[in-house]
C-alpha cells in the first residue's frame, strides 16, 4: 500500500530548500507526493530531495531530462540512486533515447523509479506546435509520442487530462501524470490546456499535478486540505493498482 492516499503531486517551485521543505513540515506524506523540479534542484540540488524523503514523501524528480540516449540514461541512472519515485524524460528525446532511459533503470539495484515520458508540455497549444514546425493538434502530437514511449516500455506519460481519454483507450497500461490541473476560480497562468480535478480523473487521469493554485495560497496546507475534500477519488484509488509504486 502506498504511503499516499490522494493522486495529488504538488510542485514545490521554490527559489529555496527551506522554503520548500517549510511547506512541506505543514503537509503529511499520506495527503500528496511532492515534485522538485529545475528550479528548485538547480538551486538547492540533491539535498532537497534527500529532505523531502527523509520526512516520508514520495519525490518526483522533473528535470525532463532530453539529451543523447547516453547523457540522459545516466542522468537517470543517477536519480534512482538518489531514491526517488518518478523520475521523467522527454518523448521528444527519440525511441533510442527512451529505451536508453529504461534499459538503464533494469540494471539499478533496489528500488526502481516510474520512468515518465512528456509529450507536449501543457503550456503549448497548437499555435505554439506550428512555431516549432509541427502542423497538428497537440492531441496528435502526444498521441504519436505515447506511441514512442510505450514502445520503449516507459510506465507512463506526463500530458494534459485532455488527452487522457484518448490516450486510456490506445494505452491502457501507461500511468497518465497530468499538471495543468486548475480549479475553475483559479488563474491559468502560464497553461493553455487546463482541466479541474474531477474532469481530470474522470477522464482518465492517474496523477495531478499542482502547484500555484497551492503554493501561492495564504495557507497552502489548507489549500490542499479543499482540493483533497472536493475530490472524487475514492474508487479509483481503491480500484487501481498503478497508484502503488
Ligand atoms: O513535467 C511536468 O511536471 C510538467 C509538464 C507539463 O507539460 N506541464 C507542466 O506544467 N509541468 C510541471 O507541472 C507544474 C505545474 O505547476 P502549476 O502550473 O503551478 O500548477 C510545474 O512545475 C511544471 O514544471
Amino acid at each position: 500500500m502506498p504511503v499516499c492516499q490522494t493522486p495529488f503531486i504538488l510542485a514545490l517551485d521554490f527559489p529555496t530548500a527551506d522554503k520548500a521543505i517549510a511547506l512541506a513540515e505543514q503537509l503529511q506524506p499520506s495527503q500528496c507526493r511532492l515534485k522538485v523540479g529545475k528550479e528548485l534542484f538547480t538551486r538547492a540540488g540533491p539535498f532537497v530531495v534527500e529532505a523531502l524523503q527523509n520526512k516520508g514523501f514520495e519525490v518526483f524528480l522533473d528535470l525532463k531530462f532530453h539529451d543523447i540516449p547516453n547523457t540522459a540514461a545516466m542522468a537517470v541512472k543517477a536519480a534512482a540512486e538518489l531514491g526517488v519515485w518518478m523520475v521523467n524524460v522527454h518523448c521528444g528525446g527519440g525511441l533510442r533515447m527512451l529505451q536508453a532511459c529504461r534499459e538503464v533503470l533494469e540494471q539499478c539495484a533496489g528500488g526502481k523509479p516510474l520512468l515518465i515520458g512528456v509529450t507536449v508540455l501543457t503550456s503549448m497549444e497548437r499555435s505554439d506546435l506550428a512555431g516549432i514546425g509541427l502542423d497538428c493538434e497537440p492531441e496528435q502530437q502526444v498521441l504519436r509520442l505515447a506511441g514512442l514511449a510505450s514502445e520503449a516500455g516507459l510506465d507512463g506519460l506526463v500530458c494534459s487530462a485532455r488527452e487522457a481519454r484518448a490516450l486510456k483507450a490506445a494505452y491502457p497500461d501507461l500511468a497518465l501524470v497530468t499538471p495543468g490541473i486548475r480549479a475553475a476560480a483559479c488563474a491559468a497562468d502560464d497553461q493553455r490546456r487546463t482541466l479541474n480535478p474531477n474532469e481530470a480523473l474522470a477522464e482518465g487521469a492517474d496523477y495531478l499535478v499542482v502547484g500555484r493554485p497551492i503554493t501561492a495560497a495564504e495557507n497552502p496546507a489548507k489549500a490542499l486540505e479543499q482540493w483533497i475534500t472536493q475530490l472524487n477519488f475514492t474508487d479509483k484509488t481503491k480500484a487501481k493498482g498503478v497508484l502503488a509504486r
